[in-house]
């Protein structure tokens, strides 16, 4: 069998690779730190003293140098490693990943310079000794865009060895490609150098000119994590923490949590948002990989719930992908987005159950994403049940204080607006704690926690829990309005809605709507009154007979009503009927039907003529 060779199209490589792998060409300032970084490792690996510098040269013309203290290259390293796409020093030959120590291991790095660059202009001596123990031969490679190079040892008296001053290293120099200069612009590579590279161990500084025209360096670098800063006192390093948040996210976080996953070899913070967010919202966070910057906007750290939460991490042991903007979907990013999660987790249950102002705030700002935590954690549920705030019939409260409120009778909650709507104005009155479980994750909470908590007395309200409300006429009254009754029920027939008459407060309210489309509750509140023979029994059975799936249960306290059950003028009767009907239909939160709207448009003319046909001539002659 023969071996054959890909035969490789140099161009379309180096355009794919450089143009289409990294988001942005940003990131060939990186590269080029990068490289630099794990030169001078490699070179502290030899000699420990050696210098750790890096420094960005801004040239005349546009172009940039970057000249590391690192190992530098032979003629026989260029050529293998430079001139050969996916080859690189520093992977590990038999485990496949990169070695521990680097930051690169791909080998295709360098071609992100052809983003900014039309040509790489490479001058370096090596400082590893010949096999003689002399001193290595300085090199000059040049790679050009369309794949070609050239490759030169240089004499000593060569003067393009000037730059590198004599020691061994390397100096990148980049000839700017048109449209792209600003990428090469000092005051974009010092802002570049700071962002990825500000954490860095080593000295990287960019040179600047002086007023009096000496160069001086301006150095981007150095910073300890803020994190292992040592701290004259936790008050000052709360402080220290707050403003590094302001300044690399953005915003003064309500709490910083110290965070550590030694086994992915991960420390930093993750800060507490001051305000609230959308549960949709996707959090981005700043990774750092051996005090490189990945990315600031990697989604994988946390898992999806944590969303309040933005992190600062610097992580040795979790692997990049290619194009060193997200994290490889490893067994230890699993492990280690598990382990964030579990202390961001620790610190809620934690806080809570301290209490105290940071407790309190962070409930009233984050309390969405409690009520998300609480839907899947039974021990946040726990602390939930008496922390959370629901609204209810008697003001906002936890459920701990509303199972209190309700004493001895069941504390209801509804599973939607509308349903809450629907019963709370009469409940209200009545004293009845009813929980309005409308909200995002609060139906499924209630529900967790009426099975989790059945101290509390929790039950999903139904059809009867609203009958209960109301009470029943007097037999006077009701032999008085029986046939205004029989008349309004003929006139809602068609909308397939009962009517029935009952006294409530507050006497503002004309009437309530039940609508049990599903007749579930109807038949449940049916067979219950079958079998007590108590008062409610016939109430109940008042309330559920005929079963239409809705009834309109008019308030005999309201005047307006009255008023209503009084009138004998049959046109104004119907309309006034009607219109009662739709408005408040509209009120529990239900949508109109057109025919509905139809219903009330009429209605309302035929209202209106009578009302302004009557007035219209002596609003006049009132004047
Ligand atoms: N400044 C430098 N000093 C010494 N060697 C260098 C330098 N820059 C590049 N090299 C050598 O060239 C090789 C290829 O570099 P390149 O940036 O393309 O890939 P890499 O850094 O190995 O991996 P990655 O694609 O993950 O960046 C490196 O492995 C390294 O051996």
């Amino acid at each position: 069998m023969s071996g054959e060779s890909f035969q490789v199209d140099l161009r379309g490589v180096v355009d794919l690779l450089a143009r289409h792998l990294y988001s942005s060409p940003r990131v060939y300032l990186r590269e080029l730190l990068q490289n630099g970084v794990d030169a001078i490792t490699a070179r502290r690996a030899l000699a420990e003293g050696a210098p750790e510098r890096i420094d960005l040269r801004p040239l005349p013309g546009g172009g940039l140098e970057v000249c590391d203290t690192g190992i530098g290259l032979t003629a026989a390293d260029a050529r293998e490693l430079l001139a050969t796409i996916g080859r690189s020093s520093k992977r590990d030959a038999d485990l496949g990943g990169g070695r521990e120590e680097f930051l690169g291991q791909f080998g295709i790095g360098l071609l992100s310079a052809f983003m900014v660059a039309d040509e790489i202009d490479l001058v370096s001596r090596c400082a590893r000794p010949g096999p003689e123990g002399q001193r290595s031969p300085a090199i000059r490679w040049r790679g050009f865009t369309d794949g070609r190079y050239e490759l030169t040892e240089l004499a000593d008296d060569d003067p393009a060895i000037a730059v590198l001053e004599g020691a061994p290293g390397s100096a990148v120099r980049l000839v700017p490609r048109r449209d792209a200069e600003h990428w090469l612009a000092p005051d974009m590579v010092a802002a570049l150098a700071e962002d990825f590279g500000g954490l860095l161990p080593v000295d990287v500084a960019l040179e600047v000119r002086l007023d009096d025209g000496s160069l001086a360096r301006r150095r981007l670098s150095g910073d300890e994590l803020p994190w292992r800063v040592a701290y004259p006192n936790d008050a000052a390093r709360t402080v220290a923490l707050a403003s590094y948040s302001e300044r690399a996210l953005g915003f003064t976080p309500l709490a910083s949590i110290d965070v550590e996953i030694p086994i992915a070899g991960l420390t930093g913070v993750a800060f507490v948002l001051p305000a609230a967010v959308a549960p949709t919202t996707v959090a981005h966070h700043r990774v750092y990989l051996k005090r490189m910057l990945l990315s600031s906007g990697v989604t994988q750290v946390l898992p999806p719930w944590a969303f309040f939460v933005r992190c600062v991490l610097d992580a040795s042991g979790l692997r990049p992908t290619a194009s060193r903007e997200g994290l490889y979907e490893d067994d230890l990013l699993l492990a280690a987005r598990e382990a964030l999660g579990e202390r961001v987790r620790a610190w809620v249950l934690d806080t809570l159950t301290a209490g105290g102002p940071v407790a309190r705030r962070f409930v009233e700002v984050h309390h969405l994403a409690l009520r998300a935590l609480a839907l899947v954690d039974d021990e946040v549920l726990d602390l939930a049940v008496t922390t959370l705030p629901f609204e209810s019939t008697v003001g906002a409260g936890t459920l701990r204080e509303l199972a209190e409120r309700a004493g001895d009778a069941r504390l209801l909650f509804t599973r939607s607006l509308e349903e809450y709507r629907r019963i709370a104005a009469v409940a209200a009155h009545k004293g009845i704690v009813v929980v309005n479980g409308g909200y995002v994750y609060d139906a499924d909470l209630l529900e967790r926690a009426a099975a989790r908590h059945r101290e509390l007395g929790l039950a999903a309200a139904v059809a009867d829990d609203i009958a209960r409300t109301l009470d029943e006429l007097e037999p006077v009254r009701e032999l008085e309005i029986l046939d205004a009754v029989v008349a309004l029920r003929a006139t809602l027939a068609d909308q397939d809605c009962d009517i029935l008459v009952r006294r409530y407060d507050p006497p503002e309210l004309s009437a309530v709507l039940i609508d049990d489309r599903d007749g579930e509750h109807a038949r449940a509140a049916h067979a219950e009154a079958a079998t007590s023979d108590d008062v409610w029994g016939e109430i109940l059975t008042g309330l559920t007979e005929p079963a239409r799936p809705r009834r309109l249960i008019l308030n005999d306290a309201s005047a307006t009503v009255r008023a209503l059950l009084a009138t004998r003028d049959g046109d104004v009767r119907d309309a006034a009927t009607r219109s009662l009907y739709v408005t408040t239909v509209l009120a529990s939160g239900l949508p109109l039907q057109t025919a509905e709207v139809t219903l009330m448009n009429e209605s309302l003319s035929l209202l209106m003529e009578r009302a302004l046909g009557g007035d219209s001539t002596s609003t006049k002659d009132d004047r």
